[in-house]
């Protein structure tokens, strides 16, 4: 089985959404079993990204509102993509909360994850070979109330998955081919970097924009989680990620 992870740019719009379909349809036929997981719709602005939402209430302190509120913009684009997909013919099922199984403590803004609890993912995967779940977000065990993973916890929900679910791979698709020798919209000569350890994946994490999230990162490393960083737009390979 594969995890697949589609950021806010990605999942945008109709267009960048079709083209994520023929993405999951590939690794379904490839390897069978595909986890998607998805980020809030476009970049602040846009209706249901997550800057947006957040700007919908004055207090930008963290809280049970402010975790609940920003958790939507997953919820909202796992729903349209699920919905997309069956439209596609491609069976598929959401899974989220209690179901998608991340616990964390109640340090809402910046949780952290507790306990990964897969059973209901592999129940599923014995009826469908495509679940998608909303990345950035985990529920207290106490209260099960949404918390969120810090700001680009859609990479860590992917890495956790795909370290849980013994992962072929975690592949995350992006506006970029792959980890470059600089960030490529700063720039203009870069290359691509066709693998790195995770360690050299760590250094280069240290511009304004990063190109996976740090904590992510961390985790692969910390548990050989290979990823593999990769365009959405071209059909070539980009940056594997290994020991
Ligand atoms: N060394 C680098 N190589 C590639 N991209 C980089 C690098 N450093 C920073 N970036 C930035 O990381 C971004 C990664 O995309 P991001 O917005 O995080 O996508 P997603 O929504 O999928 O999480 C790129 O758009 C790019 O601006
Ligand atoms: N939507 C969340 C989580 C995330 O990971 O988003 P993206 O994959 O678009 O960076 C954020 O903006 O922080």
């Amino acid at each position: 089985m594969i995890v697949q992870k589609f950021g806010g740019i990605a999942m945008q719009d109709h267009q960048n959404r079709k083209l994520v379909m023929a993405r999951i349809k590939k690794a379904i036929s490839m390897h069978q079993q595909v986890l998607v997981v998805v980020s809030a719709m476009g970049r602040s602005g846009q209706h249901y990204a997550t800057d947006t939402l957040l700007d919908l209430i004055p207090n930008s302190v963290s809280s049970v509102e402010t975790d609940l509120l920003s958790a939507c913009g997953e919820l909202i684009s796992a729903s349209v993509l699920c919905a997309e997909l069956k439209k596609e013919g491609i069976l598929a099922t959401l899974l989220y909360g209690k179901s998608a199984g991340i616990i964390t403590n109640d340090a809402y803004g910046d949780a952290q994850i507790e306990k990964v609890d897969t059973t209901s993912i592999a129940a599923t995967f014995q009826h469908v070979n495509c679940i998608v779940v909303p990345g950035f977000q985990g529920i207290t065990e106490e209260t099960q109330t949404f918390t969120t993973l810090g700001r680009g916890g859609s990479d860590l929900t992917a890495v956790v998955y795909g370290h849980y679910l013994n992962a072929d791979v975690v592949e995350f698709y992006k506006n970029v081919p792959g980890v470059m020798t600089s960030d490529p919209f700063r720039n203009k000569k870069v290359e691509l970097i066709s693998s790195m350890t995770y360690e050299e994946l760590q250094h280069k994490i240290n511009g304004p924009v990063e190109v996976i999230q740090k904590r992510a990162a961390k985790f692969a490393a910390l548990h050989h989680v290979p990823l593999h960083i990769r365009s959405l737009y071209e059909d070539k390979e980009g940056t594997f990620v290994f020991k």
